[in-house]
């Protein structure tokens, strides 16, 4: 049974009443920034990141985003935990970026001078594996966060779309470069120069989710996921996150040479020998995670 670990008591009911989960397990006391993101462990060595703004449809402040970075640090930090899944309440996964909180702001010297944004690495960052569960709204911010995870999964009725042209600004942590990678050029253009929203199917289609569930099973379907790669030795799993994301940023060939090092890397494992010796003999591998 999984184990809940509740960082919050005000919201939790309301927050999970009527989002793509049920909850289960104990709670405890926690700080008004622990209420914009619920860390659920399970027992399964899977963390299920709650984002919880729903009355503002998850709308990514800076607090909540603050938030999201403690916790991601906190899963990389716990050696019990394998992998994460960052999911939505209500109606959204997220409707972008805190439009007011950044409507606020003034003039270019403030947002560069603060660096407006910044923190969001902390999810492309993140060393272990991530698994986007997306129900409703992906627009703006909430799609780029979907895109800095590993895995989209999608619920049918969930909507992606970069919508910031209509607001007179373009994407700002990551939508142009990562759109561009997941689906090619021509579609990652007409989204962003129409700002239109995406279906979950054609978002399927083009390749940028990895699978779409029907409405209701998300989360279950996400940790599902989560749970198979959760079940495989953590180092390993960790080393071909890393592998797959060096695709993007370098050559063919420098790709290749960077794999070849990291699988000879794994003979440094406990792991590797295990699972090759557990091969030979017909048996379930037990992985230590070193
Ligand atoms: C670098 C990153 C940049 C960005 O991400 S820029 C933001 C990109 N995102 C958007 O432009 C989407 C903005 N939101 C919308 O267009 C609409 O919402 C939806 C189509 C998603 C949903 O429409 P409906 O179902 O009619 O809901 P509702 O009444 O508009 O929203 C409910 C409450 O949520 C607040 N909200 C929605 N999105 C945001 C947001 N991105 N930032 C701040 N607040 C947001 C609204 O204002 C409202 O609140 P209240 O009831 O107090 O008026």
């Amino acid at each position: 049974m999984a184990l809940l670990l509740r960082l919050q008591t005000r919201g939790l009911t309301n927050a999970l009443r009527g989002s793509f989960r049920s909850s289960r397990g104990l709670s405890t006391a926690a700080s008004a920034e622990d209420d914009l993101v619920l860390l659920e462990r399970r027992d399964s060595g899977v963390a299920v990141l709650t984002l919880n703004r729903p009355k503002a449809l998850n709308a990514l402040s800076d607090g909540l985003m603050r938030a999201l970075a403690e916790k991601l640090r906190q899963v990389d930090a716990d050696s019990s935990l394998k992998a994460a899944v960052i999911t939505g309440t209500g109606k959204a996964f997220a409707a972008g970026a805190d439009i007011k909180e950044m409507h606020s702001r003034e003039g270019y010297s403030d947002v560069r001078g603060e660096n407006m944004l910044a923190h969001w690495n902390s999810v492309s960052n993140t060393r272990k594996p991530i698994v986007a569960a997306v129900g409703g709204f992906a627009l703006g911010g909430g799609c780029e966060l979907a895109m800095a995870c590993d895995i989209i999964i999608a619920s049918e009725d969930a909507k992606f779309g970069q919508p910031e042209i209509k607001l007179g600004t373009i994407p700002g942590v990551g939508g142009t470069q990562r759109l561009i990678r997941a689906v090619g050029k021509s579609k990652a253009m007409e989204w962003i120069l129409t700002g239109e929203m995406i279906s979950a199917q054609e978002a399927e289609r083009a390749g940028l989710v990895s699978r779409v569930v029907p409405a209701g099973t998300v989360l279950e379907e996400a940790v599902k996921i989560a749970e198979k790669i959760a079940s495989f030795s953590s180092p390993v799993v960790q080393l071909a996150k890393e592998c797959v994301n060096a695709a993007e940023e370098t050559s063919l060939a420098e790709g290749i040479r960077f794999e070849r090092h990291l699988f000879h890397a794994t003979w440094g494992l406990d792991d590797r020998r295990e699972g090759f010796q557990a091969f030979s003999e017909k048996r379930q591998p037990t992985w230590k995670h070193r």
